[in-house]
């Protein structure tokens, strides 16, 4: 039980892979979806995304998560930031990446609240720690 040498799939400190995609709409706006209550920053809003698979690439992770999350297929994205954070319960490593075009309609397959956002309202909203970096980077002209 308390054999910290060994490494599980529970080990606290593992670091958490996780694609998330700022994806860029009309009038300078960006798709935010609420995360569940009872979810790991649950109630706060974020980018759509989610942790990679094993064996899985990022890019494969990012298209993969805006299908199941949102229902679109994503045709063209480019690398915006990569943050590694340490939330005491959880570590995670969020590859940011800004998505340019797209097919479908983004709609919340998973019954999560979802909406448009222009950059300049960002600061409304209440996201997990991490996002500060990617709000800042928004703001200050990034895509
Ligand atoms: N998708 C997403 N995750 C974020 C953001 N910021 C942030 O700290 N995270 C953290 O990244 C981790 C993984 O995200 P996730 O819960 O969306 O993963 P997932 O879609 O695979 O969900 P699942 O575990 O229900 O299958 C969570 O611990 C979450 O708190 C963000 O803007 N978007
Ligand atoms: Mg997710």
């Amino acid at each position: 039980m308390s054999d910290n040498s060994r490494m599980g799939a529970d080990d606290v400190s593992a670091l958490v892979h996780v694609a998330v995609a700022v994806i860029l709409g009309d009038d300078e706006q960006v798709l935010l979806t609420q995360r569940h209550a009872d979810s790991h920053q649950g109630g706060l809003w974020e980018f759509p995304g989610g942790k990679l698979e094993s064996g899985e690439s990022l890019s494969g992770a990012l298209l993969r998560e805006l299908r199941e999350e949102l229902g679109i297929e994503v045709s063209a994205h480019h690398a915006l930031l990569r943050i590694e954070h340490d939330y005491g319960d959880k570590r995670v490593l969020l590859d940011v990446h800004c998505v340019t075009e797209f097919e479908g309609e983004p709609s919340p397959c998973e019954g999560q609240p979802m909406r448009w956002v222009g950059v300049s309202e960002l600061g409304d909203y209440a996201f997990p720690e991490a996002n500060g970096a990617i709000v800042r980077a928004l703001v200050s002209g990034a895509r």
